[in-house]
């Protein structure tokens, strides 16, 4: 039977909770608590967690619950991700973690509206279903991973729609680093209001 997901956003379906570093972006080296939710149509055929991508395998779970697990651990601060998580309705969740005093953080595409309440916003845009512009304005940090030449471009087009105290970032797609980690190096020597983001949790053996 296929999940009926209500609507309020009381229900989520839960692929995975851990504590963690976030180990990327303007956060890297900081405690978090993961919540991974299931379903993503995106498709980015790098994805590094396609069994994230069929909401039907990850069971229904309550927010009061989720939240319960994150309010258990030291660091106040929980990174929703997914899968893609602006699927869902956050509203509910991201109050109830915002009033028990825990930091909320999303890591998403921006390939649906956003929802929910959000200390900080990282919009990681992809060619194969493109963010809507209500994300993209409200985004504290822009992360853009580099497969090839071309999502030089591609990064660019979207530092035009972020706000102005937008973070930049260019992350290498993990299978391509040995050959695009020189050419980030370059670019970000070359245009400066760049910065580098790797997966250190990759090198660090961390989930
Ligand atoms: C798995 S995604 C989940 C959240 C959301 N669907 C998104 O793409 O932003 C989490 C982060 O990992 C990045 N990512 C996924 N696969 C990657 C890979 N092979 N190499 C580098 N970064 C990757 C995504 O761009 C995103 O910033
Ligand atoms: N340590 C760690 N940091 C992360 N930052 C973003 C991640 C993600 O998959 O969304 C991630 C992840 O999977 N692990
Ligand atoms: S949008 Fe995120 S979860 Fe979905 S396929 Fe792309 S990297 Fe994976
Ligand atoms: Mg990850």
């Amino acid at each position: 039977m296929a999940h009926i997901i209500p609507e309020d956003g009381t229900l989520l379906p839960l692929m995975e909770e851990f504590y963690t570093i976030q180990g990327e972006g303007f956060n890297t080296g900081k405690a978090a608590y993961f919540i991974r939710l299931g379903g993503c149509d995106v498709g980015c055929h790098w994805c590094d967690v396609k069994e994230s991508w069929d909401a039907e395998l990850h069971a229904l779970t309550s927010a009061d619950t989720i939240v319960e697990h994150a309010a258990l651990h030291p660091a106040k601060a929980v990174v929703v991700t997914g899968g893609e998580p602006l699927i869902y309705n956050l509203d509910y969740l991201t109050e109830k973690l915002q009033q028990n005093g825990i930091k909320t953080f999303i890591e998403t595409s921006g390939a649906y509206p956003l929802s929910g309440s959000w200390d900080w916003i990282c919009l990681s845009p992809k060619k194969f279903k493109a963010p809507v512009k209500e994300v993209a304005k409200q985004a504290h940090e822009l992360k853009v991973i580099v497969f090839n030449k071309s999502d030089f471009l591609w990064a660019e087009e979207h530092a035009a729609m972020v706000g102005p105290g937008c973070k930049l970032y260019l992350q290498p797609e993990w299978s391509k680093s040995k050959e695009m980690i020189p050419q980030i190096v370059d670019y970000v020597m070359n245009n400066p209001k760049w910065e580098i983001s790797l997966q250190t949790h990759k090198y660090l053996n961390i989930p």
